[in-house]
């Protein structure tokens, strides 16, 4: 009801299933939001194309965005930058539709910084023992890898105190479904309506 989109924000450690829960949700029809593509310097791996599941770029071309201003945050995770380039988000909230980031806890708090009125999201796993199993079976890391991935993975749970939601991924229809309630619910805030009644009461009064 409001005319400016709302930003969703959905964190949680590697392997959680924060990708697995959105592309659920970009399959339900009544879904009415758009998922902003990253930007890295991590390598491909087999099956990702550029510009669909990230902007893949080089150290070079990551800093000259930073640079340049167009990143609306950026992190450096396990060894690599990721970032959310600044212009899309900024473009389509201004269109009244709604931008789903799926990002680290680092750069969720930049944009909580930017975007008090954002809603921030925190995807858990029923348990670790679970999330190591769900990034060894994806089978797209290496032992090292996946170590730095769980050891981070501790210290990210610690920052979910950090968020609005927290949202247990025990089953990927479940998760999916507690996001879209969330979501809402949150575009029933009255501070996210109010400007509409105003209008209103601005004609009735008319
Ligand atoms: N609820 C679930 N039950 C069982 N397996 C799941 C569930 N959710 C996701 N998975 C599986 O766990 C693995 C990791 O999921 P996914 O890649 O979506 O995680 P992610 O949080 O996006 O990871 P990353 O942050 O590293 O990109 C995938 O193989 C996925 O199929
Ligand atoms: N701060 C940001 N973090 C991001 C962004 N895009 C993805 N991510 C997070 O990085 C890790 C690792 O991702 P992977 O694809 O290498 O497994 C994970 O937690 C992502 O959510 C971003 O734009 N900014």
């Amino acid at each position: 009801m409001s005319n400016r989109g709302m930003l969703i924000v959905l964190s949680g450690p590697s392997g959680v299933g924060k990708g697995t829960v959105r592309q659920a949700m970009l399959k339900d029809k009544d879904q009415n939001f758009k998922y902003s593509i990253s930007m890295t310097t991590r390598n491909k791996r087999p099956g990702e194309v550029d510009g669909v599941d990230y902007f893949f770029r080089s150290k070079m071309e990551f800093e000259s965005e930073i640079e340049n201003g167009g990143m609306l945050e950026y992190a450096k995770y396990v060894d690599h930058y990721y970032g959310t380039p600044l212009r899309y988000v900024n473009e389509t909230l201004e269109s009244g539709t709604d931008v789903f980031l799926e990002i680290e806890v680092n750069g969720a708090m930049q944009v909580r910084k930017k975007c008090p009125d954002g809603v921030f999201i925190f995807l858990t796993p029923p348990d670790l023992v679970t999330l190591r199993d769900r990034i060894v079976k994806r089978g797209t890391d290496d032992a090292a890898t996946i170590e730095k991935r769980l050891e981070k993975a501790r210290s990210e749970i610690k920052m979910m105190q950090n968020y609005d939601y927290a949202v247990v991924n025990d089953k990927v229809e479940l998760a999916v479904h507690r996001i879209e309630k969330i979501i809402e619910s949150e575009h029933l805030r009255v501070p996210r309506v109010i400007d509409i009644y105003k209008k209103m009461i601005g004609v009735v009064n008319r």
